[in-house]
């Protein structure tokens, strides 16, 4: 259900909503038509001249916090419904997607309350001088556009900052995942967020919600993670009415492994960082470069790591793999895993749809999957696929290295694998991206700059950065 104007709104129009564990139907959902979207930035804009507008940082703060406790308190909903929509195992839901939900809430409530104001004394020609301060303003209205991997923990990545700065926000999920947003929305209702200031409405991109949100004149930014070229669409139709934009976009993640690295450790990090979530979080490693002479051993151990995940139900406690997100997805991702063989790579492991003889084998389910042998130039070397797999490449020296982590159009995330200090620093500090792990992966502190380079991304959000974007800084200069 849309929830705009703080009601509960069926348009009447609904599109289906299908399990890619067993490609049932879970529910209808309602869609949101140019009519609704109008009245959600209307509402929006009438929050911002109302009780929203006026409320105090203390209050605005404490309500954020409510809003964390309420998807606490309704936790095992939303862990289920997360992942009826998109298959993803029980231990991810439960122990990343939904407490990060929560917990992006608490952060920006708090990290808000200690946002500085710049102050500058400035000497004038007649010595009594002039003293500049800033105040921050909300943006305004604020579109957030999100996408099916992480739901709940990436639409509310953008909605807390966004909320802690004072602007309301309408909300699109993904139309393959729109449970957990519904949740939401039934709790920033029970925690009493003045209305208009959250509003949820569910659709597509082209031609429905997505594209009537961001090319609606009443809306002043844009905030989106997805597809890279679903982000230029983007700034396609914001360019008009020259809008602020964030954009957290695709990836072609590299790792590089040195021989003088903790060998388990990386073996361990490596298999997490290519099929967390099956290869379909933005930072997962799709490249990975390895130094000759622990080739041999660490394609083994990976092809070992990737035999041993358990594919499977969801809900079963030990599964470590769902399936991709919709069939149209593995189909994909398949796409890309042909094209790896005719360009002539060699199957380490996968390459496949596996089979379970019940109903599961009506779900978008695909094999990890490690390829060797191709050129940096094949296709499954450049584009993103975002799936359970990856290519490894053989490498001689540091610099081969670094030139080859470096050679994608993308630049969002690589990890470094190295016992030598000053090789991890001078390593790190090569890499084309917006954030470089040493000896680990998706270690995040909320604080710290998020996003990417080149075709990864626009602008940083995370910490100071998430508040400096969802602000408009003013400056009030005074004549002393
Ligand atoms: N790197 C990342 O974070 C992600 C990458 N992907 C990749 O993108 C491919 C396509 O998946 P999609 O779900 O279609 O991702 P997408 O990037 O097209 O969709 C993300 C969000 O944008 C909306 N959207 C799409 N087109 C739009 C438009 N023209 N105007 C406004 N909103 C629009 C969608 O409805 C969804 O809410 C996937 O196969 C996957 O490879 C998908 C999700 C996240
Ligand atoms: O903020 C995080 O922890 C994860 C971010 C992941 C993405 O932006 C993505 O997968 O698109």
């Amino acid at each position: 259900m849309n929830y705009v104007d703080g009601e509960f709104v069926d348009t009447g129009n609904c599109f289906e909503n299908i399990s890619p564990v067993d490609g049932t139907v879970i529910n209808q959902v309602s869609e949101a038509d140019r009519a609704l979207v109008d009245r959600a930035v209307a509402s929006g804009r009438a929050a911002l001249e109302g009780e929203w507008g006026k409320m105090t940082l203390a209050k605005r703060c404490e309500l954020l916090h409510n809003v964390a406790d309420g998807i606490e308190a309704r936790f095992d909903e939303f862990v289920a419904a997360e992942m009826a929509d998109t298959g993803k195992s029980f231990f991810q839901a439960r122990t990343i997607d939904i407490p990060r939900g929560a917990a992006n809430f608490r952060a920006f409530a708090d990290m808000v309350k200690s946002q500085p104001s710049e102050c500058f004394h400035t000497d004038t020609p007649d010595g009594r001088g002039a003293l500049n301060y800033s105040v921050n303003k909300p943006l305004g209205v604020v579109a957030v556009i999100a996408p099916w991997n992480l739901p709940l923990l990436l639409m509310t990545w953008k909605l807390a900052p966004a909320m802690a700065a004072g602007n309301v926000v309408i909300a699109k999920p993904s139309e393959e995942t729109p449970a957990t947003a519904t949740l939401l929305a039934e709790v920033m209702h029970s925690v009493g967020i003045p209305k208009g200031v959250f509003n949820l409405v569910h659709g597509f991109g082209p031609g429905s919600a997505g594209e009537f949100l961001t090319a609606h004149e009443g809306v002043d930014a844009i905030t989106f993670t997805g597809e890279s070229r679903t982000g230029s669409a983007i700034m396609k139709a914001a360019a008009d009415g020259v809008k602020s934009l964030s954009f957290e976009l695709g990836g072609k993640n590299a790792a590089i492994i040195f021989a003088d690295s903790d060998f388990d450790e990386a073996v361990a990090g490596t298999a997490r960082s290519v099929f967390t979530n099956g290869g379909q979080v933005c930072l997962c490693t799709e490249r990975v470069y390895v130094e000759r002479s622990i080739f041999d051993k660490f394609v083994a151990a990976m092809k070992v790591k990737a035999e041993a995940l358990k594919i499977g139900w969801p809900l079963d406690e030990d599964t470590d793999m769902g399936p991709v997100i919709s069939h149209k997805h593995r189909d994909k991702v398949l796409s890309y895993y042909a094209s790896a063989r005719d360009e002539g790579a060699t199957v380490v492991t996968g390459g496949g749809i596996p089979e379970f003889a019940d109903d599961r084998d009506n779900g978008a389910f695909i094999q990890p999957t490690i390829f060797t042998g191709l050129s940096e130039q094949a296709k499954i070397q450049r584009e993103e696929v975002f799936g359970p797999l990856c290519h490894i490449t053989p490498f001689d020296t540091e610099a081969q290295a670094v030139a080859m982590a470096n050679g994608s159009d993308y630049g969002l995330a690589a990890t470094v694998w190295t016992t030598n200090l000053q090789r991890a620093h001078r390593v790190a500090q090569q890499m084309e991206v917006g954030i470089a792990w040493v000896n680990s992966w998706y270690l995040r502190d909320l604080r710290t700059p998020f996003g990417g380079v080149k075709l990864s991304g626009v602008g940083r959000e995370g910490g100071v950065h998430s508040l400096a974007f969802y602000a408009e800084p003013m400056n009030i200069c005074i004549k002393l």
